[in-house]
């Protein structure tokens, strides 16, 4: 059988912290952000972690839907900023939600990480699994230099997934899941250092994230533009990119020639919620009925970024 999107549902930080905030408190300016950005805001958490806010969207997704928890075959949950290595933030919200029948378990594959999830969702319903949730989610405040204005700008917190359910109809047409570990220095965040007794190495990372702007650039037009040329056929309505700078979205509809008003923005309230950005934009884009579940509107999310990982897939709603 097929899988098909049946209901989506987001949750963000109350905390809102818009450019000028940020540059009373680091050398930056409103203008610069939002000019080379877009961005005008993000959340930040003040006291919650990785799984409460994937907790707040699992239980919106089963209360609009009106679904139980113990019917959930699977949880899964994107995130590079999870609470513990282990437990995983997927097992935590299964616990909360006491979806006693599901696996669950982590997935990262940091900006990718939906669009990665959202596949891997899709193959369990096609192996037989009749229900399951995805959802990306971060809490990206906990991994930044806030020293750091090159980067501390760029990010913010939040959550936001979706219900598979199996379906006669076929809704998932085409994917292409891409990674190349070769350049994997250009994005990383969360080393963990060996503080063993035996332990002669040295610490190679740091904690804090760290990304080549440039090479992240550069790899952003050229991988992710052919990924997304493979992918998309000429009748899509929206395409749904991660949302990492405008710039960059712009730079691609134009290599694309594919018109601009067909790619979905948020970055400009939510900054880059890494595997929360998909999601995010998916569910204020039907809440906002620019997308319409059952609609049959033919949709590209694309994903890109730590790993490095991208990858599209192509679906109708
Ligand atoms: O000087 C400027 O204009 C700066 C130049 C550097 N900038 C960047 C660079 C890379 C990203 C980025 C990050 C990820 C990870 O989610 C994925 C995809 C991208 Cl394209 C975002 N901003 C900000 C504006």
């Amino acid at each position: 059988q097929h899988a098909k999107i049946t209901c989506t549902s987001r949750y963000v930080p109350e905390n809102a912290v818009s450019n000028d905030q940020l540059s009373t408190m680091m050398d930056t300016s409103d203008e610069w952000i939002s000019s080379r950005t877009g961005i005008r805001s993000r959340n930040i958490v003040t006291n919650e972690n990785t799984s409460d806010l994937c907790i707040k969207v699992a239980e919106k997704l089963l209360k609009k839907s009106g679904k139980n928890a113990e019917d959930l075959d699977f949880i899964l949950v994107a995130t590079m900023t999870p609470d513990y290595g282990t437990p995983s933030v997927a097992c935590l919200v299964q616990g909360s939600i006491s979806a006693t029948q599901a696996l669950a378990f982590d997935i990262s594959a940091a900006c990718t990480g939906f669009v990665y999830a959202l596949s891997m969702g899709e193959k369990l319903i096609r192996t037989g699994k009749k229900f399951g949730m995805v959802i990306g989610g971060e809490t990206l405040s906990k991994v930044l230099d806030w020293d750091d204005r090159s980067t501390a700008v760029l990010f913010g917190d939040g959550a936001a997934g979706v219900l598979l359910e199996a379906s006669d109809e076929e809704h998932f047409l085409n994917e292409k899941l891409q990674a190349d570990g070769q350049r994997a220095k250009s994005l990383t965040s969360g080393y963990l250092e060996n503080k063993s007794p035996f332990y002669t190495g040295t610490s190679e990372s740091s904690a804090y994230l760290q990304m080549a702007g440039r090479d992240i650039y550069d790899f952003s037009l050229n991988d992710v533009t052919n990924n997304i040329r493979e992918i998309a056929e000429d009748d899509v309505d929206y395409l749904l990119l991660h949302q990492a700078n405008k710039r960059i979205i712009e730079k691609i509809s134009k290599k694309l020639k594919v018109p601009r008003e067909k790619f979905l923005t948020n970055m400009e309230h939510n900054g880059n919620t890494s595997a929360a950005s998909i999601p995010l934009l998916l569910d204020e884009s039907v809440e906002k009925g620019v997308l319409q579940l059952g609609s049959k509107q033919k949709i590209v999310l694309t994903g890109y970024g730590g790993g490095l990982t991208w990858g599209s897939i192509l679906l109708t709603l």
